[in-house]
């Protein structure tokens, strides 16, 4: 009878043994397993509107940085094409998840609609979103400090990756007014691209390189943060083309300054105040900018032009753009480019207005290969390329010549025969350019 008695008491210290084995394993096996479980979870709110009316701009950087942390639970995602590039832009619906992982913090994020119905018949109803992010309490300050930020970090990297490069030019609404016009720059010119004598292509990236990431010491030497160069060459060489080709490397929008479309020094000045950071301001053919400008100014028989204020010059054009940038605006580059460096008024060519004379030229054996690759896809050797290379030598043709001549057939064989073909002729006719810096290629000024 007592041995029966007993049971239940055996029954019982059995169980209670079975559980603490299973827990004992649990913590062996999987060890933030129970503190997890255990743990308290804390909830960080970001609405989309702080206060009455300022969106909150840390929920505009987490619909673009949770476009990569989508839960692999996710079944329905809601995508969109709004961008001539090809990459779709996703929109969360509600209660979509997200999971991240930081320095082995767990991390989930959910985004919330709430749809309100209001009672007033006028207005329509009100929709509030918000993002929630769910951790451990004992990581707040962790999260707060230290992920927070490298959201930011990467959100910013990411709207940096994505961004379209817009090309501005200037329109003009009314006699008295001007204002800059976007279009994305739709320019596909790489460096990559580029027929350009490779020391020299090497030496044009190294020194925006060395630009963009001396911020400090800029700031340290006192100096306007902006670098100017002066591309020269002939027609077709690929100015216009390295502008482009710098503009898509360092994501910078363009500001293409046609200076004969302003009136007066105040319109550049309000056009120049107008252009935002990061960005190029172009003034393509400048000899023709400032003969045409000396033209209006001084014009044939004419006194010299009303007042001051009432004309655009040069000299005005180099005030501002040295004055303008030293007080406001940072990462600025200005790029003049002309087919005749001889007509430069000598103002421009000082020492210090233009940090780097970058010369355009003919086309270089090295060059050709680089533009038979991008025309007919030949990465290596092909047997008309040594005839090629014999007769660039002695032949000067432009970039452009030899693109436009090597476009003519997809054969490769018949394009390269054209090129040939053209190049005889040219060497027969001699040279119908004369081209400034032929001997030196690149003026470093800093
Ligand atoms: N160095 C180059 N590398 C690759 N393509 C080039 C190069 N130069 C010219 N091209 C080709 O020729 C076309 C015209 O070149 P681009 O407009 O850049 O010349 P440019 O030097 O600016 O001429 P211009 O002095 O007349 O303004 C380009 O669209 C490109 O297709
Ligand atoms: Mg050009």
């Amino acid at each position: 009878m007592d041995s029966l008695k007993s049971i239940p008491a055996l029954i019982s210290k059995w169980l209670s043994a079975c559980v603490s084995m299973v827990v004992s394993l649990l913590l062996l096996a999987f060890p933030g397993f129970l503190k997890r479980w255990l743990s308290d979870p804390m909830i960080l709110q970001i609405e989309e509107y702080h206060g009455m009316s300022s969106r909150n701009q840390l929920f505009g950087a987490l619909e673009l940085y949770l476009q990569n942390k989508i839960s692999p639970s996710t079944r329905l995602l809601k995508i969109a094409q709004t961008r001539k590039d090809g990459i779709f832009s996703t929109h969360f619906s509600d209660r979509q998840e997200f999971e991240d992982v930081y320095e082995d913090i767990q991390l989930k994020w959910k985004f919330n609609i709430i749809s309100k119905e209001s009672n007033h018949p006028s207005l329509s109803s009100k929709r509030k979103q918000y993002f929630e992010l769910i951790f451990d309490l004992e990581h707040q300050e962790k999260v707060m400090n230290s992920y927070l930020p490298h959201v930011l970090e990467r959100f910013k990297a990411m709207k940096e990756e994505r961004k379209l490069v817009k090309l501005h030019t200037l329109a003009r609404l009314d006699p008295f007014k001007i204002k800059w016009d976007a279009i994305n720059l739709e320019h596909p010119a790489t460096f990559e691209t580029l027929a350009m004598d490779l020391e020299l292509k090497t030496a044009v990236l190294e020194d925006l390189e060395k630009f963009v990431k001396r911020k400090e010491f800029y700031q340290k030497v006192g100096r306007a943060w902006k670098r100017g160069y002066l591309l020269y060459g002939p027609p077709g060489t690929g100015k216009s083309s390295l502008v482009a080709a710098i503009a898509n490397y360092l994501k910078f929008d363009i500001y293409d300054l046609q200076l004969t479309h302003l009136k007066s020094d105040m319109e550049l000045r309000k056009a120049l105040i107008a252009t935002t950071n990061k960005s190029i301001l172009v003034i393509e053919d400048i000899d023709c900018s400032q003969a045409e400008l000396q033209d209006r100014n001084y014009g044939k028989g004419s006194k010299k032009n009303e007042s001051e204020g009432q004309q655009i010059t040069l000299s005005g054009l180099l005030n501002f753009t040295d004055g303008l940038w030293s007080s406001c605006g940072e990462e600025r580059i200005f790029i003049f480019t002309t087919n005749h460096k001889s007509k430069l008024d000598p103002a421009l060519l000082r020492s210090g207005r233009m940090d780097m004379h970058i010369h355009m030229s003919y086309c270089s054996y090295e060059g050709f290969k680089t533009l038979a690759s991008n025309y007919l896809g030949i990465c290596g050797h092909h047997p008309l390329f040594e005839k090629i290379e014999s007769l660039l030598k002695n032949t000067k043709v432009t970039p452009a010549q030899v693109a436009e001549a090597l476009m003519k057939s997809e054969d490769a064989e018949v394009a390269l025969q054209g090129l040939i073909t053209l190049l005889k002729e040219k060497r027969y006719k001699g040279d119908e350019y004369r081209d400034e810096g032929a001997e030196e290629h690149l003026t470093y000024f800093i």
